[in-house]
């Protein structure tokens, strides 16, 4: 584990970066990162305001899946928000030459990319079938588990994060986000880049709202295909049951916390440039205003829309079949104020870039009744946003590896 004195030396190699039409929030520079320790983390961030005075009053960064590991949040020298994305565009400003994003126009040559899958496609299959084995078991009472895979590109050049960001950030519908990683060699940039469509927890003053999302299929260029994978999704007795361990899980967590609770939409479809998914709207009522939204962030992280349910077994499962730590994927990227406001997303559909590598992560809900083979699929689908900003063609990823 880092100490104190280099956690504080962190010197981002680019500015953090949360994007959508609702709330742009953009960091520059550090003043100083949340130390680690056994103090509830909202404690040490209110202690790293109190302690910095001069800077910005908030802290920006990224929770882990494994709530065990340290997290990443550090105060900025310099903060630019907005209610919209004007302040995207001065920290990222498009280059001078108009080309698609994806081109990456400074890099010349066209890039050249190797990419393999860990674990492979049938590997993970592989997985979802022992999973299901334990569902049906009712192993430890597991009901659900998120199972994920991962793919490592490799690029003949440094990638460069900022053109990622603006390609992901063309999506009306997602929060694209970019958070500066402590480099692991000199020289080498590393970052957390992605672009999601769901909340885990926002605050502001006593209002609390989360968005989860669970239930997924594929979105097609055709208009008939699209809207009958809408409706086939909308009717999924499947999908419906892995979303509502999801709703429930939250309600639960939230309701010691809120005066008032609910979800006054229901349950309805909604999308990305390239996915459906079921989400529901959950809003409430603080009852006590000094909670603040890392609190809230980590009481119901991790949700089983990116873990399972009971969640400690599912956990335990994950590790055992995954085989590899998460880091981030499926944490949390998010803000918070010095009053407690803020708003953290689910770090999903995203990249971890280190100078020329991605390693992209992409996951999926499994219930009693999933098929190993449309997880698989619905894996395959989820990584194709980051792929197309990254500007790698599906012939660069072997076949076998991305049915
Ligand atoms: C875990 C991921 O997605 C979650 C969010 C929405 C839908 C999901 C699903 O249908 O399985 C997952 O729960 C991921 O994209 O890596």
């Amino acid at each position: 584990m880092r100490d104190a004195g280099e956690q504080a030396a962190f010197a981002p190699a680019l500015p953090f970066a949360l994007v959508s039409d609702r709330e742009t929030v953009v960091g520059k520079g550090s003043l100083g990162v949340v130390a680690p320790g056994t103090a509830p983390l909202e404690a040490r961030v209110r202690a790293l305001l109190a302690a910095r005075p001069e800077g910005p009053r908030l802290v920006l960064g990224a929770l882990p899946f494994d709530a065990g590991a340290p997290a990443h949040l550090f105060q900025p020298a310099e903060v630019a928000r907005s209610g919209s994305r004007a302040c995207f565009a001065a920290a990222f400003p498009p280059p001078a030459l108009v080309r698609p994003a994806s081109a990456h126009p400074a890099s010349g040559a066209p890039r050249r990319w190797t990419a393999h899958a860990e674990p492979s496609l049938a590997a993970y299959r592989a997985a979802v079938a022992e999973a299901l084995r334990r569902l049906e078991r009712g192993d430890e009472g597991l009901r659900k588990v998120v199972l994920s895979r991962s793919l490592r590109l490799a690029c003949d050049r440094p990638i460069e994060t900022s053109h990622v960001l603006r390609a992901l950030a063309e999506d009306p519908l997602v929060t694209a986000y970019c958070v500066p990683l402590p480099e692991r060699e000199a020289g080498h940039a590393r970052a957390l880049v992605g672009a999601t469509p769901e909340l885990l927890v926002s605050r502001q003053g006593t209002q609390v709202l989360s968005r989860p999302l669970a239930g997924s299929a594929r979105r097609s260029p055709d208009a008939g295909e699209d809207r009958a994978a809408a409706e086939a999704l909308s009717a999924s007795d499947k999908d419906r049951r892995e979303h509502r361990e999801v709703v429930t899980a939250i309600l639960d967590q939230l309701a010691p916390y809120c005066a008032e609770l609910g979800t006054p939409d229901g349950t309805s479809l909604t999308s990305t440039a390239t996915m459906w998914h079921l989400g529901t709207r959950i809003v409430g009522r603080l009852r006590d205003p000094s909670v603040s939204s890392v609190e809230l962030a980590t009481r119901l992280h991790p949700t089983p829309a990116v873990c399972g349910t009971p969640r400690e077994a599912a956990a335990k499962l994950i590790a055992e079949l995954e085989g590899y730590d998460r880091g981030f994927y499926a944490g949390a990227v998010g803000w918070c104020d010095e009053a407690g406001d803020g708003a953290w997303h689910v770090a999903i559909r995203c990249a971890e870039i280190e100078g020329g590598q991605a390693r992209l992560y992409a996951g999926a809900g499994i219930v009693p009744g999933s098929d190993p083979v449309a997880e698989g699929e619905e894996t395959s689908a989820k990584f194709a946003a980051l792929l197309r900003a990254l500007g790698v063609g599906e012939e660069d990823v072997p076949a076998e590896d991305m049915e």
